[in-house]
């Protein structure tokens, strides 16, 4: 297995052409050392907002790697809204956002205005244009008066909302999220979730432990094993989910 760190760095020109929707995998399995950690998975993901499920260990970050072309399958075919992730990572950039669990992984930059700006250049926007998103992007989320604050002064809760804002407002086609509300407290639980299920206008999918979380989504995938177990409407995989675990 290759695991490459996900740098977010500004978006080149995009060789991948017309964005094709959704998320496919095919027959795809990966593998680290003598272990299998997906077996042969095949999804067809189109609904908007996918949550994926699944206990400790079961595959679920290694899934979102995959999509982010951080971890190469050794058999199968993966395409991310016509993207193949593992021979066109330039053109994921564009199309693709990653939210981490510890937000700490994904602010670079010194100020919070300056790490929303960061997420911005190489987009084609125009200095003055990126001051007016990132400034409207922190007076609707409660965040001016942060603005020139040193990033890592934040709060958790604020942090994960910089860093979750540094990827929506690029306005991505796809957000994945790996457990991005794990670190918080309930309320702010509750502000990353309305942001990414109400705000984003995208697909997303969302690997968590939360099922309020995943509840509010649109579609399900349960992972045990490396495998997908089961897939369909949340409310009634997290019905059978606590029902194995009572
Ligand atoms: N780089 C690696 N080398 C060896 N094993 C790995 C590697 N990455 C993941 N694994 C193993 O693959 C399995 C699936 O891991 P993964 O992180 O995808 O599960 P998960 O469902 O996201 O778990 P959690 O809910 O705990 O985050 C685990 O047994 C894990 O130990």
């Amino acid at each position: 297995m290759s695991d490459r760190r996900h740098p977010r760095r500004p978006a080149g020109p995009d060789p991948a052409g017309p964005a094709a929707a959704g998320v496919h995998l095919a027959h795809v399995s990966v593998e680290a050392g003598d272990t299998r950690i997906l077996d042969d998975v095949s999804l067809d993901l189109d609904a908007r907002r996918v949550a994926v499920i699944g206990v400790n260990g079961s595959g679920k970050s290694t899934l979102l790697r995959v999509l982010d072309g951080l971890v190469r399958p050794v058999s199968g075919t993966v395409r991310v809204h016509g993207i193949d992730p593992a021979a066109a990572p330039r053109a994921l950039r564009r199309r693709v956002g990653f939210v981490f669990t510890d937000p700490d992984m994904q602010i670079i930059m010194p100020t919070v205005h300056e790490d929303l700006a960061f997420s911005l250049r190489g987009t084609g926007l125009s200095r003055v244009q990126i001051a007016e998103r990132v400034d409207g992007w922190l007076a609707d989320h409660g965040l001016a008066h942060r603005r020139d604050a040193p990033a890592h002064s934040l709060s958790g809760g604020q942090k994960q909302l910089l860093a979750i804002g540094a990827v929506l407002i690029r306005r991505p086609d796809l957000v994945l999220a790996d457990e991005p509300t794990t670190m918080l407290d309930l309320p702010n639980a509750r502000r990353v979730t309305r942001l990414l299920v109400e705000e984003h206008p995208g697909q997303i999918v969302i690997a968590t432990h939360d099922l309020d979380l995943a509840a509010r989504c649109d579609l399900a995938v349960r992972f045990a094993a490396g495998r997908v177990v089961d897939i369909g409407a949340p409310a009634r995989l997290i019905a059978d989910y606590r029902a194995e675990w009572r």
